[in-house]
């Protein structure tokens, strides 16, 4: 019986674990797919590494050509990272009319359409399910599953990393450098974890995502971001007295025809399901018009989790295969985008300001709020160790995010205030 042709390029965290699931879950692949799955050749760095997995060092390599040229590979799956020139490898993939699995959602993010458009040239597949929330099968439940419905909005924790960092650090108090040394440890983090830490890895997949969701060209550049680098224990402290549980959290909203997509810090009510969402678990809320609200859970980084994705894209791509309908995966954006003005995008805030301690300040900095329609929902007033000023913690009632911006601007501004500590983003109180 002739087999299925893999050509893997990486053999790190994901492709390790993509050898693994091919060897171990061999009777069941067979059983959807009817015949063997081979892999054939691995693009590395080194092929002297020692591997987590038992591999004949003869199919490894490091001339990529062997790869996507090789005769017997049917199906490629990019599990190695990096844009430019992988980007080069694929388009070469997909004109060598090899199909193309990718857990790169750098790449996608940036060029998932130059992609589509040459699969689809070339009658070839392209799949990313692994691209947005590792082991969730998130984009094949937006993209088939809600098929029907209209989606409004996605909101959910997106990146392992630094939900593996937060819950460490706000549960066990845990210094920010040692988990993420942890997390790296464990095979989450990016090559570069900076853009775990800085929120683009979320933004990307965010991008991905409403993309998908909402039928339109959302760029990586329309996504606001702020990562968690900044959050002090004191932050992480005062948010649990609140009762709110501090996440990273994505958000893409659609009213009207009108978008706005974030990644930032958030707090969110302890009773929210999302704070219950730890570790490298990751958790999408998908709202529909018609569905109402549903949520997708599960590992969202680490080597197996991710490679069930793939290996699931892989039994798709075989599958086409055997009906001879490959090459019909664009997802052609159907809608022109419309993103929102910063006056007509709304939430409530948590910020700490440090005051003057003196008669008048406190009746101040509630007038830079009021003069703006912004009041306070919670609020906590504390002496400091400089005996000359005291902390006001407050979280608003809802207020637009031009307001808010204009707000934190007077507060810098304003006599009273020695600085402004910290400002997070408040979700989740209420539904849409
Ligand atoms: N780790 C995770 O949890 C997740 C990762 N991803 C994505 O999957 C991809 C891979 O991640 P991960 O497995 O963690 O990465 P690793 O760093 O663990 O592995 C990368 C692999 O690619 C090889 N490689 C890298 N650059 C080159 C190059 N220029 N030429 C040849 N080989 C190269 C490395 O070779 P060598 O072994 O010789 O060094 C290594 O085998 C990334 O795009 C990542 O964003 C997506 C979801 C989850
Ligand atoms: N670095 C990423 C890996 C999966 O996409 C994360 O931490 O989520």
């Amino acid at each position: 019986m002739k087999s299925i042709g893999v050509g893997l390029l990486g053999l790190g965290t994901v492709g390790t674990g993509v050898v693994k699931i091919i060897k171990n879950h061999q009777d069941k692949l067979m059983h959807q797919i009817g015949c063997p799955i081979e892999v054939k050749k691995i693009l590395v760095k080194n092929v002297n590494k020692e591997r987590e997995v038992e591999i004949d060092p003869s199919i490894l390599t490091t001339n990529i050509n062997d790869v996507i040229e090789h005769p017997e590979v049917d199906v490629v799956i990019e599990v190695m990272g990096g844009v430019e020139e992988t980007k080069k490898h694929l388009l070469a993939a997909l004109r060598n009319k090899k199909h193309v699995v990718t857990a790169n959602k750098d790449l996608v993010a940036v060029y998932g359409s130059e992609i589509h458009a040459c699969a689809s040239e070339n009658r070839c597949d392209f799949y990313y399910e692994a691209s947005v929330a590792g082991g969730i099968p998130i984009l094949r439940g937006l993209v088939d599953g809600l098929a029907s419905d209209k989606i409004t909005k996605l909101m959910g924790i997106v990146n392992g990393t630094t939900n593996f960092i937060l819950t460490k650090m706000s549960k066990n108090g845990s210094p920010y450098e040692e988990v993420l040394a942890e997390a790296q440890s464990l095979g989450f983090a990016e090559a570069d974890p900076t853009s775990d830490v800085e929120g683009l890895d979320a933004a990307r997949k965010m991008a991905i995502l409403s993309t998908l969701g909402f039928s339109m060209n959302i760029d990586l550049k329309d996504v606001s971001v702020k990562g968690i680098s900044q959050i002090t224990e004191e932050d992480l402290n005062y948010s649990k007295r609140l009762g709110y549980t501090m996440k990273l959290i994505g958000i893409a909203k659609q009213d009207g025809e009108k978008v706005e997509v974030s990644v930032q810090p958030t707090l969110l009510p302890d009773e929210h399901p999302l704070s219950a969402v730890n570790d490298e678990y990751n958790a999408v809320y998908v709202y529909g018009e018609a569905v109402g609200e549903t949520m997708f859970y599960g590992p969202g980084a680490g080597g197996l989790p991710t490679a069930t994705a793939i290996v699931s894209d892989l039994v798709v791509v075989m599958k086409n295969m055997r009906l001879g309908v490959n090459g019909r995966t664009i997802v052609s954006p159907q809608y022109e985008k419309s993103l929102k003005e910063n006056s007509e995008i709304f939430s409530k805030y948590f910020l700490r300001i440090h005051v003057k301690d003196q008669v008048g300040s406190f009746a101040k900095i509630t007038t830079i709020f009021s003069e703006r329609g912004v009041s306070f929902e919670k609020i906590l007033q504390l002496p400091l160790k400089e005996k000359d000023l005291a902390e006001i913690v407050v979280v608003t009632h809802t207020a637009s995010l031009k307001d808010y911006e204009e707000i934190l601007q007077q507060l810098s501004d304003s006599d009273v205030v020695s600085q402004v500590k910290s400002s997070y983003r408040v979700e989740g109180d209420d539904v849409q």
